[in-house]
């Protein structure tokens, strides 16, 4: 194998997952396996992770909390959102990570592997009866309330079944965030949490305090994805904090748990590098220090929940689509047509994500056109990238996109009644199937 930097733009090599190399026949592989075999045993689109740069992401997280953060323990909870798997659940289990989950269905997949019930956090604004019944009978460490509805269908299950589970109460912080309309979430108007500016998070404490059937452990707030400043973080810690100590006063709760949720960013396509993890630990260790030395009565600093999700596994992921066609249009574009698009990964059309691909068969052949590289769906907007430098593919070559691991399966769809592609891990050792390729008859037996 040549080292990827003598091969690739470091800016694209950054993109790429850890154990990703050019081979000596100019050919990208993956953890030792070369991806045009991949490709020809699993089929296309084909979605691969690499098992190291999970493992590396996870213990980076783990590494620069013990080193820069000292105010109070810390629990770091993988975002399963971004991608879930059994597999990734086990493998983020042995990594000493918790599980933060959104649906029944993420927390039976957890359930599935056994992961620790104490360490998950279940969030979500409308969690239905039923899951949260599940939540109960697990025994999942903390219930996230995000509305008052919540609180009442909790705390009317609680009473029937005789148990008191642990809750968060979700505040919206009224924190701005530099990123996609669409990816902030702590704003005064935002869907999600208790707002502040009104009274209303304090009403709900008081509530759940005075009430005493649920047990409330802290205050949780997330503020926005692919954040790439740490004023949100500081500006929600200090704000829940602010919170707590007039919690204090009014009725002598004090948290034993808060969170700034997650949202790190992660490198893009166009040359922007995410800041170190080290420096979102330094910050919350500044924002809890700051905090707490405001504060009079001496209080213990609750321990620190994080939640990432995409900086785990964004780079991890990469996505495989073989060429189908070319067209150029009279108004001089020129189409690359591939096997999948965007029911595989919605990004591009509902954020304008950007994307880079290269040719897995041609690495470090020169760029020779601008092309469009667009899918096989239905719809005009089906572009993965609007534009992007390649050499001249052909009919049957493969297309790699990097960082695909976050947010593109989750969101995949049946679109156009075509079957999901198939999602692999791999190591040095083995290839493993995350999900098998969905079929016809998948889709049909739904009806
Ligand atoms: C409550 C909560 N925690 C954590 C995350 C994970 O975010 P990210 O994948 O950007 O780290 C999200 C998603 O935005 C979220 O809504
Ligand atoms: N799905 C979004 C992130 C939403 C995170 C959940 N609040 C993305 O692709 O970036």
């Amino acid at each position: 194998m040549k080292r990827m930097s003598t091969q690739i733009a470091p800016h694209l090599a950054r993109l790429l997952p850890d154990s990703m190399e050019v081979a000596a026949d100019n050919t990208l592989h993956i953890a030792e396996h070369a991806i045009t075999e991949l490709a020809e045993r699993y089929g296309t689109p084909l979605y691969i992770f690499d098992r190291a740069t999970i493992t590396r992401a996870c213990q980076r997280y783990r590494q620069a909390f013990q080193e820069q953060y000292h105010a109070s323990p810390v629990h770091i909870l993988y975002a399963s959102k971004a991608y879930i798997s059994p597999l990734i659940a086990q493998l983020v289990a042995e990594q000493g990570l918790g599980l933060d989950v959104v649906s029944g269905g993420e927390l039976l997949v957890a359930k599935r592997v056994g992961f620790p019930m104490e360490a998950i956090s279940f969030h979500g604004n409308n969690k239905s009866e039923a899951e949260l019944r599940l939540a109960l009978q697990l025994g999942v460490g903390r219930i996230v309330l995000d509305n008052w509805h919540e609180l009442e269908r909790l705390t009317r299950i609680a009473q029937e079944s005789g148990q008191r589970p642990g809750v968060l109460l979700r505040v919206a912080p009224e924190v701005e965030t530099d990123t996609h309309r669409y990816l902030q979430t702590g704003h005064a108007s935002s869907k999600f949490g208790f707002p502040l500016g009104n009274g209303e998070a304090q009403a709900a404490i008081e509530c759940i305090v005075r009430e005493g059937i649920l047990h409330l452990r802290g205050l949780h707030a997330h503020t926005g994805t692919m954040l790439r400043e740490v004023r949100p973080y500081q500006e929600a810690l200090e704000r829940l904090l602010a919170l707590a100590v007039q919690m204090y006063t009014s009725l002598h709760w004090w948290p034993e748990e808060i969170s700034p949720g997650g949202g790190w960013a992660v490198d893009t396509p166009e040359g922007e590098a995410a800041p170190s993890v080290e420096l979102l630990a330094q910050a919350c260790q500044q924002a809890m220090e700051r905090s707490l030395a405001s504060i009079e009565a001496s209080l213990p600093a609750p321990t620190l929940i994080v939640e990432p999700g995409r900086s785990i596994i964004a780079r991890a992921g990469v996505a495989v689509y073989r060429v189908g066609a070319r067209k150029v249009t009279p108004g001089g574009i020129t189409y690359l047509f591939v096997d999948g698009g965007m029911a595989d990964n919605i990004r591009p059309a509902l954020y304008g994500a950007h994307y880079t691909a290269l040719s897995v068969a041609a690495v470090s052949r020169e760029a020779e056109e601008s092309v469009c590289v667009s899918g096989r769906y239905c719809e005009s907007g089906d572009m993965l990238i609007e534009n992007v430098a390649l050499p001249r593919m052909q009919e049957g070559e493969l297309l790699l996109l990097p960082t695909s691991g976050a947010y593109c399966l989750p969101m995949a769809s049946n679109y156009n009644l075509v079957p999901r592609p198939a999602v692999i891990l791999v190591d040095k050792q083995q290839v493993q199937v995350m999900e098998r390729r969905e079929t016809y008859e998948d889709i049909l037996a739904r009806y």
